[in-house]
């Protein structure tokens, strides 16, 4: 074996030879190439990353300084993930502390800019100066989130997609940010509007100067707000001087899906005439995706719900009740009044020239978007409506898509992006979906914000469940906790750790919160000075009217063992799942339980036998005596315990079915 070079280490860093390599090799044949933007390895390079572990920012910001990471490190900050900051909630008070500084800090937070350019640079020399405004652009992030400890959104760390970003937002007159109803301002990227103000095409062009484009927000899913939320949103947007739209891409493709239904149903008539006429959007293959879309929604995985794919859209009671306000502010839009809308606030196409001083011949609407705010949905809305060309514009401009929606409009979708936002709490996050439900480590903190903001009656009444909550006499406050309402789903629902035979929390958590962002369980936020109950009290009533309605019967997918853990009062029996009990063997437990004083429907303390299910059953020691309250340090305990459960099974999870997008051109 040769001797080591004596004082002279060959891997200074410590980093795999391999990494290092890859990194170099990728960089130089990106340099290379002699290409701009896009073009290179775009299917890989397109990648949109969000969180990055330590070693893969730590690389990929020494590659973007162009600099050896090892003679670079100690001008680098290194940035953790938001994940290992504050996975609780904060009090009311630290909440408005937190708030009122994202306020004061608002002007930091923003969209990286596209350096001035000319048509005479280089592609070098574009890249050189590209590269080094981005890394000041996440510098500037970083010191936010580590030396002053804010907790950011994740974002877009991937300089490729944001190069989508600064073309789509060249080529656009009217750019439309499309936001989810629910929670419009989590969505909203004030800086956007900003940066849409400034955006210039390349020096020297006429025509292409600031303040010449214009924005839109369009608020979809608005079939989640009731006539009276959409006017309050309506009194703020018009406060702030916010150009906005309501619409429904879920409403609109469920029209043309009925519109379709009947015009075959006219042909199939034995007496239709078939060629009589050649229905606009009717074969159109956009709706059938859109709804393929909903099938594929995050959560709508089977026995999350049964009925997981209804929204609570307005009943027919809060549908009367809309008809009588006439307020055309708040009017959900058809997908025809959508586009009329657009022409109507983009700006006069004649301001613009291009080289050669022609104007456009189109009007270019770019829709900008988080991932999931609907915004495929919203774009097979608008093309089921007519017979379009979808096509990837060739050449450079080939990842993000145009398409020709009509003689004067083309739609430029520019792929999701994550904007930098504040934050203050993980917790808030993974209910707005903007952090993924299936990689979450603390459920707790979530599912208390679900249990905060829906009504305990609306929890069971949608799952058909009793939920235990510890009164005073018994010690408690009466108020619902999250391990309240995670017990009760896990035992109704019949999942069980493997091994202990406890209620699996952290499963009932993920189903929850998927219910929760697929808005099966619906929460809305308010503008700022409303009260979130107030603002949510009509939904709520409409949801409970509409459970009222529909005869629930118990969830009964229950092991045999789970019978156990169910309710012990009589009077909340109604979890109690009997599925295969007669009357005799009924009577019999009946009898058991109350002659006996060690089963586990023993009263505990509160029956004055002074039986303790810790002791006598150590190893279900995650429950109380009532058998649905947990104490919080095994709360913990169990926490702990089923994420270790969750990751330990990562094996065996079944494959995650893959969202499509309707459109082609990227990833
Ligand atoms: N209630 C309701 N749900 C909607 C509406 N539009 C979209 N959705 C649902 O929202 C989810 C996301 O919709 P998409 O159209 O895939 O969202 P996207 O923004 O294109 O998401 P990416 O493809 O990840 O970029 C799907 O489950 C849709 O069914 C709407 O108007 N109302």
């Amino acid at each position: 074996m040769a001797p080591k070079t004596k004082g002279r280490d060959h891997n200074p860093s410590g980093l795999g030879r391999a990494i290092q390599n890859r990194k170099i090799k990728d960089a130089k044949k990106f340099i290379e190439s002699g290409m701009y933007t896009t073009d290179v390895d775009s299917t890989s390079r397109l990648k949109s990353v969000t969180q990055e572990g330590d070693l893969d920012e730590f690389l990929n910001t020494a590659q973007l300084a162009e600099m050896d990471f090892t003679a670079g490190k100690e001008k680098i900050l290194p940035q953790t993930t938001t994940t290992s900051q504050n996975p609780y909630l904060l009090s009311e008070q630290e909440e408005q502390k937190t708030i009122q500084k994202h306020q004061e800090n608002k002007q930091r937070l923003r969209v990286p800019r596209r350096p001035p350019w000319t048509k005479s640079m280089t592609t070098a020399e574009l890249e050189r100066q590209e590269k080094a405004a981005f890394l000041d652009w996440r510098r500037g992030l970083a010191v936010l989130q580590e030396e002053e400890k804010f907790l950011l959104t994740p974002f877009e760390r991937n300089l490729e997609v944001w190069r989508q970003l600064w073309r789509v937002l060249e080529r656009s007159h009217l750019i439309v940010q499309i936001v989810d109803a629910r929670n419009p301002l989590r969505f909203r990227c004030e800086d956007l509007e900003d940066y849409v103000r400034d955006v210039e095409g390349p020096e020297g062009e006429k025509g292409t100067g600031k303040g010449l484009r214009r924005s839109l927000l369009l608020i979809n899913k608005s079939d989640l707000l009731t006539a009276k939320q959409r006017i309050q949103w309506a009194d703020y947007f018009d406060s702030q001087s916010i150009r906005y739209a309501f619409f429904s891409a879920a409403n609109a493709s469920a029209l043309q899906q009925a519109r379709r239904d009947a015009l075959t149903a006219e042909n199939a008539a034995p007496d239709s005439d078939g060629d009589e006429s050649d229905p606009v959007g009717q074969e159109d293959e956009e709706g059938g995706e859109a709804s393929e879309d909903e099938d594929s929604a995050p959560g709508d995985e089977g026995d999350a719900s049964d009925d997981s794919d209804e929204f609570i859209s307005a009943d027919e009671d809060a549908e009367e009740e809309e008809e009588d306000i006439q307020d055309p502010r708040i009017k959900v839009l058809s997908v025809l009044e959508l586009e009329e809308l657009f022409t109507k606030s983009a700006p006069d196409r004649s301001v613009f020239k291009d080289a050669q001083g022609n104007p456009p011949a189109k009007t270019v609407v770019g829709l900008v978007g988080y991932p999931n705010v609907g915004k495929s949905s919203t774009i097979n809305a608008l093309l089921g409506e007519k017979k379009v060309s979808v096509s990837s514009t060739p050449g450079k401009t080939k990842h993000f898509q145009t398409i020709h929606l009509s003689e004067s409009t083309i739609l430029c979708d520019c792929p999701g992006l994550v904007f930098p936002q504040f934050a203050t709490t993980k917790a808030e996050l993974v209910c707005d979906g903007v952090l993924p439900i299936d990689q979450m480590k603390e459920y707790t903190g979530p599912i208390s914000l679900v249990v905060q903001r829906l009504p305990k009656e609306v929890l069971q009444a949608t799952y058909g469940l009793s939920i235990q909550v510890k009164g005073v006499e018994d010690g408690g406050d009466g108020l619902m906790r999250a391990e309240n309402l995670l017990i009760a789903y896990a035992i109704a629902r019949g999942y069980m750790r493997s091994g202990q035979g406890n209620p699996d929390e952290a499963r009932a958590a993920r189903y929850i919160l998927k219910d929760y962002v697929n808005a099966k369980l619906l929460y809305c936020h308010p503008p700022p000075g409303i009260l979130p109950k107030l603002f949510n009290e009509q939904t709520h009533q409409i949801q409970l009217r509409r459970m009222a309605g529909k005869k629930r019967a118990p969830v009964t997918r229950v092991g045999k063992d789970a019978d156990t853990y169910v309710a012990t009062e009589p009077k909340t029996q109604e979890t109690r799942t009997t599925e295969g009990q007669g009357p005799k063997s009924r009577a019999l437990d009946q009898e058991f339980f109350n002659q006996n004083s060690m089963g586990v429907y023993a009263k505990g303390i509160h029956g004055g036998r002074g039986f303790s299910r810790s002791t006598a059953f150590p190893h279900q020691n995650t429950m109380t005596n009532e058998g649905v309250v947990i104490a919080p340090k095994h709360a913990r305990m169990a926490a702990v315990l089923a994420n270790q459960t969750q990751d330990g099974n990562k094996k065996h999870k079944k494959p995650k079915r893959v969202k499509q997008r309707s459109g082609k051109g990227y990833d």
